[in-house]
């Protein structure tokens, strides 16, 4: 039987929803030290509060003693850039590092200039994770080898895998992993078993625009905005009819608010793109309203509106 390398080292880049919640799973269950990168300073700071909020809740709902919540935040490191030198200071990720997960926005180009500069900082034993919800995983682990010799290019993309968390992290208790065609077993087995010290579940898809979960949620939440579009139903029934019709915790339009709109607009441009299928086509008023800076509830408004803690307002 093989030996699994652990991952005792992890960075994340990209603070936002996403990346905290990672991070926040990463020292709390897996129990490893953790430094989030992103480019904003206000980002990095409001990550550090919503962290303490959450050991706090933690606390409060005894699911974490003092000891265990004192020794997760003095394991959790925030530091502005992108870790590669752009955006901020120096490269600053560290050889030692066993695990990198990118949750920076689900643009193409900046997840491929990333994974470029990932591929040249880091050692071949450095596993390479996107959190993306659907751009193609061997399209970044190309991205990993270039400018590197054909031998250590080989290598270099074999570290490259998906490994997409649910929104809220703390809560949800997924992970898909996705190989690239390039993907070696041992990356996925590693993934895998950081999956599981994360205590979540862990599905794997093949390397398919939308993966499993985005190919069938994204088409579901548009069809629900050109719903609205067409002035068929308000906000409030169309949602209702999801939660109490079809047994959903919450509909799709408040899902769509709480993934965020600008997100849930690129997953649909990169499905639209991939696969040139025009059910993929993004809604007009989704993109309106993406226009108009109404992204959901991590900025106040969107098919409803939040205060400053993310509650719906009546
Ligand atoms: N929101 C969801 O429900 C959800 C669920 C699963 C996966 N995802 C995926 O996770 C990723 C992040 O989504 P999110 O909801 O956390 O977005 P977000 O907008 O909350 O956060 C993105 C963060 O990336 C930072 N950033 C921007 N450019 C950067 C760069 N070049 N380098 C480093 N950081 C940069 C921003 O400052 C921001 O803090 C996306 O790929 C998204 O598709 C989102």
């Amino acid at each position: 039987m093989t030996v699994l390398q652990p991952i005792r080292k992890a960075a994340i880049i990209g603070a936002g929803q996403m990346g905290l919640g990672i991070a926040y799973v990463s020292v709390v269950h897996a129990k490893i030290p953790i430094t989030i990168h992103d480019p904003s300073e206000r980002v990095l700071s409001s990550a550090l509060e919503k962290y303490k909020s959450l050991i706090s809740r933690d606390i409060a709902k005894s699911r974490l003693t003092q000891t265990e919540a004192d020794e997760a935040l003095s394991k959790f490191q925030t530091l502005q850039g992108d870790g590669t030198g752009e955006n901020g200071q120096g490269a600053a990720l560290k050889d030692d590092t066993d695990l990198i997960i990118e949750a920076i926005p689900e643009i193409p180009e900046l997840k491929l200039g990333l994974f470029k500069r990932l591929g040249q900082l880091l050692p071949e034993s450095t596993i390479l994770g996107s959190n993306t919800s659907s751009i193609s995983i061997t399209k970044l682990a190309a991205s990993a080898v270039s400018s590197l010799s054909k031998e250590e290019g080989k290598r270099s993309s074999e570290r490259v895998i998906g490994i997409h968390y649910f929104n809220p992290v703390p809560q949800m208790k997924l992970v898909e992993i996705i190989p690239a065609l390039q993907t070696s077993q041992s990356t996925i087995d590693r993934a895998k078993a950081f999956g599981k010290a994360c205590k979540k579940e862990v599905t794997t898809s093949s390397d398919s625009p939308g993966f499993i979960a985005n190919a069938i949620l994204m088409p579901m939440i548009n069809e629900a905005i050109m719903v609205l579009e067409k002035g068929i139903a308000t906000p409030a029934d169309i949602d209702l009819t999801f939660k109490l019709g079809m047994s959903h915790p919450m509909g799709p339009l408040t899902l769509a608010d709480l993934i965020g709109l600008d997100t849930c607009l690129n997953i649909q441009r990169v499905l639209h793109n991939e696969t040139g299928d025009s059910k993929y086509r993004p809604s007009g008023l989704l993109i309106r309203m993406v226009d108009a800076g109404w992204v959901g509830r991590k900025g106040g408004k969107g098919f409803y509106e939040y205060d400053n803690k993310g509650n719906k307002l009546d």
